[in-house]
């Protein structure tokens, strides 16, 4: 298994870090098979598992649940698992509690946590206490009320400062990774040279030390309108639609089950069952 050290040689070797969410067992077990270099249980499963709108409703107690399942599929790959909605913001005591149940119960090797600034002293709390911190910045969906929507970050000049002069704080407080989500292509560049800390885009552009991307847009699973950084590079929900018609109507019309799917009784024990009459019967 990769560690927080490996990501950061990684980066200072140039080669490109490959990272994918995963919610439950199998999504873990194929996303392993399939090489990824770390999973991220993201809250993101809230919206795309859970079928809310949002992430605000996940609580800690579902993403340790999936964190469970995602730890037995991949036992060998990197996880790190989302600090939900307002459960590092309080008590530094508290955050700590929250991200050590993420880590011994639900069997994550680090958290990601929303914020700049106003999280740097639980970034550092974390980090202090031996538990890796992932920050994220950029466009923060735990925060979409306040921004009022899933827009992009960074824009102008001036926003743009800003979220580099957070960046390089919650690096400083400590943070091994940060994740940027919906931002120009040009201010992830300049974040990602001003950085030492490996630097995962979404929606961010190409210059990107790595790429982060959900598994259901993926692979084209049950969602409904891509945003615009969004390949999908498989269409898996046109074949499981296509398989479960084909089921109904083999229901429907009688020939599933098939004898090869049935289980059967011996002559002997037949001829028991019916006195005599088996043969006809079976
Ligand atoms: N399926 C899925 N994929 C994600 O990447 C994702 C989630 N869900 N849920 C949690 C957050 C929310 N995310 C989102 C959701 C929507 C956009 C979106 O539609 N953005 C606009 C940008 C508009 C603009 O400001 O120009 C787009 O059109 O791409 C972006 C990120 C990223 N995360
Ligand atoms: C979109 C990624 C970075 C995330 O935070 C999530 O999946 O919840
Ligand atoms: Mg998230």
């Amino acid at each position: 298994m990769k560690r927080t050290t490996d990501f950061l040689q990684m980066k200072q070797n140039g080669e490109k870090i490959a990272m994918l969410t995963a919610y439950d067992y199998p999504s873990a077990k194929l996303a392993q098979r399939a090489g990824v270099d770390l999973i991220l249980v993201g809250d993101s499963l809230g919206m795309v598992v859970l079928g809310y709108d949002s992430t605000v409703p996940v609580t800690l107690d579902e993403m340790i649940h999936h964190t469970k399942a995602v730890k037995r599929g991949a036992p060998d790959t990197f996880v790190v698992t989302d600090m939900p909605f307002a459960t590092y913001h309080g008590e530094k005591g508290d955050t700590l509690r929250n991200a050590a149940r993420i880590l011994q119960e639900g069997g994550a090797d680090a958290v990601k946590l929303e914020g700049g600034g106003e999280v740097a002293d639980h970034i550092a709390a974390l980090t202090r206490a031996g538990i890796p911190v992932v920050a994220h910045l950029g466009l923060t969906p735990q925060s979409v009320g306040v921004l009022g929507g899933y827009k992009v970050q960074g824009k102008t000049a001036a926003e743009a400062e800003r979220l580099l002069a957070e960046a390089k704080r919650v690096e400083e407080k400590g943070a091994f990774m940060l994740v940027l989500e919906c931002v120009p292509k040009q201010l992830a560049k300049l974040v990602r040279e001003a950085l030492a800390i490996p630097v995962i885009g979404i929606g961010a552009g190409a210059e990107c030390d790595g790429q982060v991307l959900v598994y259901h847009d993926l692979i084209g699973y049950g969602v409904d309108r891509y945003p615009k950084f969004v390949k999908p590079f498989a269409d898996v929900q046109t074949e499981i639609v296509k398989g479960i018609r084909q089921y109904v109507a083999e229901v429907r019309a009688g020939s599933f089950p098939a004898d090869e799917h049935s289980y059967s009784m011996k002559d002997e024990e037949l001829i028991l069952l019916y006195g005599g009459h088996g043969d006809e019967n079976r």
